[in-house]
């Protein structure tokens, strides 16, 4: 049994707890799997190295559209995926290293588990060791969720899709959210034949609806899509797999890719010996200084926020950080305005409340939306689908929610993130600035003009 005084379960976000303000802790670090956890091995990251690969191959075959010829000759999908995982692979195996030669670091490699509140069961390679702590930090994510009806067909999740050893002719994915129509934007730029299937009537069902219902249509228009319909069944066939859908069309291809959801990694941690308790959805509760009901033991990221994101938990983990350095002045979690970027095709941003939200949430809104086409970059990119829309309070000429579909839209929203965060109304935000002329940012400047206050 060693004793510490903190505990790091995970380490994804949870490695950038060891910052200088706790360098007189000694810290136990458990990871069971790769250093840099989701982002950095399985998610945020290879992706987008991978959108980036499929973006150049699309623009390509666009070119002649700006009387540009050219052909894209060949995907060496090997190269690709040996390019991206040559970087990270590397930089995870370093971020281990660092923390197996820190002075106050000792690396556990194996799973925890709970055995009450303040100590915790290592089962490794070599057996099982016992980790006991003064402070617990549980930063241990989520992991995706299978459907039952799929359990026993050859599947991939997006943790083993983007490691495979050849590009399949034809792919299915199942899910039509975040992870489903990013990599649906992947593999259709490099030249593999989509279909998705949705249990809901939309895509990306949580975003602004005019949005949706937009890139919803967008999406039948690249990718052969299920759209409200379940699976009664799935079969092993001589192509691949095979999804029979609740109306009786089956959906075949190669390789299926399982995108339904992620669920918090809690029901593998012992919690029942414990005092920690559990929201409905399965995440660990949490107050607004990322502490657990359990005595001196928090919780960040995947595990415990309601958003699933690289920039919450980076945040929660030096809200977290802070807190344990300096007990008597704790801070709390800011989630005012959480914005999200999806990178598909078109790449979409997010912040703050939707239209019907904001309705909802009794506010008296003015909206103004603008087309990407109605601006003078929008016209150099022959942007036929793009769009920002803003949704303000008419009392106080407050942004509530700015949403963008389009070429760049993760980049574009920042103004709008910065405007909501700062509490600048929408029009010192338009008048007290210049837009650079003739860029893309014009499409938010004319938006926000366009709410008439
Ligand atoms: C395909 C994909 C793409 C994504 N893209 C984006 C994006 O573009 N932008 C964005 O903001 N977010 C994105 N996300 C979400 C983002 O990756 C997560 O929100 C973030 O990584 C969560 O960080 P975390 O530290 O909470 O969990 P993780 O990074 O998952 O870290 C948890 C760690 O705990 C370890 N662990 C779990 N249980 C135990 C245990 N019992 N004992 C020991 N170790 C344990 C795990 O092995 C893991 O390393 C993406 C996610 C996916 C799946
Ligand atoms: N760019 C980013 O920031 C980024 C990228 C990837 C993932 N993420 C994070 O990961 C989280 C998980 O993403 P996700 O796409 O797996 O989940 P999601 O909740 O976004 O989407 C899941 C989709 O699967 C559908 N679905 C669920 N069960 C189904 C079933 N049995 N049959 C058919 N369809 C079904 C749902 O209707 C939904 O459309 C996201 O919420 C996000 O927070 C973020």
């Amino acid at each position: 049994m060693t004793h510490f005084d903190i505990a790091v379960i995970g380490a994804g976000s949870g490695n950038f707890l060891m910052n200088r303000s706790l360098s007189d802790q000694q810290f136990a670090v458990i990871e069971e799997d790769r250093f840099g956890g989701t982002c950095l091995n399985v998610g945020c990251i290879p992706t987008k190295m991978f959108v980036h690969a499929a973006e150049v191959a699309a623009q390509v075959r666009d070119a002649a559209r700006f009387g540009v010829d050219a052909t894209v000759d060949q995907v060496r999908w090997t190269d690709i995926r040996d390019r991206v995982f040559g970087r990270i692979d590397p930089n995870s195996a370093s971020a281990h290293q660092h923390r197996e030669n820190g002075e106050n670091t000792t690396v556990f490699t194996g799973h925890a588990t709970f055995t009450g509140d303040h100590s915790l069961s290592v089962t490794t390679a070599g057996g099982s060791e016992e980790v006991i702590a003064d402070r617990i930090v549980v930063a241990a994510g989520a992991r995706p969720t299978v459907p039952a009806e799929i359990a026993q067909v050859p599947h991939h999740t997006s943790d083993t899709i983007m490691r495979i050893d050849a590009l399949p002719r034809s792919l299915t994915i199942l899910g039509g959210g975040v992870v489903g129509t990013e990599f649906a934007h992947i593999f259709s730029g490099l030249g593999v034949e989509v279909r998705i299937v949705n249990r809901g009537t939309s895509m990306l069902r949580k975003i602004d609806t005019e949005i949706c219902d937009r890139f919803t249509a967008l999406a039948r228009e690249q990718w052969d899509c299920h759209l409200g319909q379940g699976v009664a069944r799935a079969e092993t066939t001589d192509v691949g797999v095979s999804l029979v859908l609740a109306d009786g069309t089956r959906v075949e291809s190669e390789m299926l890719l399982v995108a339904t959801g992620r669920v918090p990694n809690a029901d593998r941690l012992g919690l029942e010996n414990t005092g920690i308790e559990l929201h409905d959805d399965g995440r660990i509760h949490v107050d607004e200084f990322g502490r657990t009901t359990a005595d001196d033991v928090w919780a960040l990221g995947d595990i415990s926020s309601a958003h699933q994101l690289k920039h919450i938990a980076n945040h929660e983990a030096r809200t977290i950080a802070h807190n344990l350095a300096h007990p008597e002045d704790l801070q709390a979690f800011d989630h005012r305005f959480v914005p999200a970027g999806i990178f598909t095709n078109p790449q979409i941003a997010t912040v703050g409340l939707t239209e019907d939200e904001a309705r909802r949430a009794g506010h008296r809104i003015t909206v103004s939306s603008r087309a990407y086409g109605d601006t003078a970059y929008g016209w150099a990119l022959e942007d036929t689908t793009g769009i920002c829309k803003v949704v303000a309070d008419q009392e106080t000429g407050l942004i509530l929610g700015t949403h963008i579909l389009g070429p760049d839209a993760s980049t574009l929203i920042q103004p709008a993130i910065q405007a909501m965060s700062f509490g600048l109304t929408a029009r010192e935000m338009a008048r007290g600035q210049y837009w650079i002329h003739p860029a893309m940012t014009e499409v938010l400047e004319n938006a926000l003009l366009g709410l008439g206050r």
